[in-house]
């Protein structure tokens, strides 16, 4: 089982989908017994945890350039691993709560194009 996981993560996918990372997680879950603890309210707690690991990262740091320049590749790693948990925690908590998660965020960006419309002034 973990063969199968070390294949398919290990290798470098060109693209990912959210229906993939939601098929590897439910299949984690299932293989671990992790169902019966993996509620909406409990999947949303964890994800606040991580954004919280997420935040520690960047506290004290001031402002961080784009590219994060003068970062190690350890710290980029760390970074890496919890923007990770965050996606992931997400992705569970959509799926169990029965919603498509893509769609919706297509949904979404359709919606913010109307509410925010591009103004042709404001680019000179
Ligand atoms: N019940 C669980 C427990 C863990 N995970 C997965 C989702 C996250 O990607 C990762 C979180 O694991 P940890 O709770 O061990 O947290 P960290 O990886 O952040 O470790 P640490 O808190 O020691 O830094 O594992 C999960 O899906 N369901």
């Amino acid at each position: 089982m973990m063969e199968k996981y070390n294949h398919e993560c290990s290798r470098k996918v060109k693209d990912v989908s959210l229906q993939d990372l939601r098929d590897m997680l439910a299949e984690f879950a299932r293989a671990r017994g992790w169902e019966q603890y993996h509620s909406p309210r409990n999947l949303l707690l964890a994800l606040v945890g991580e954004v919280g690991e997420l935040s520690e990262i960047f506290q004290w740091k001031g402002e961080v350039a784009k590219g994060l320049p003068n970062w190690t590749s350890d710290d980029k790693e760390h970074l890496e691993e919890e923007l990770s948990d965050v996606l992931l925690y997400l992705v569970q908590l959509a799926d169990v709560c029965g919603l498509d998660l893509g769609q919706a965020a297509l949904t979404k960006i359709v919606k913010n194009a109307q509410k925010y419309p591009v103004n042709p002034t404001s680019h000179a």
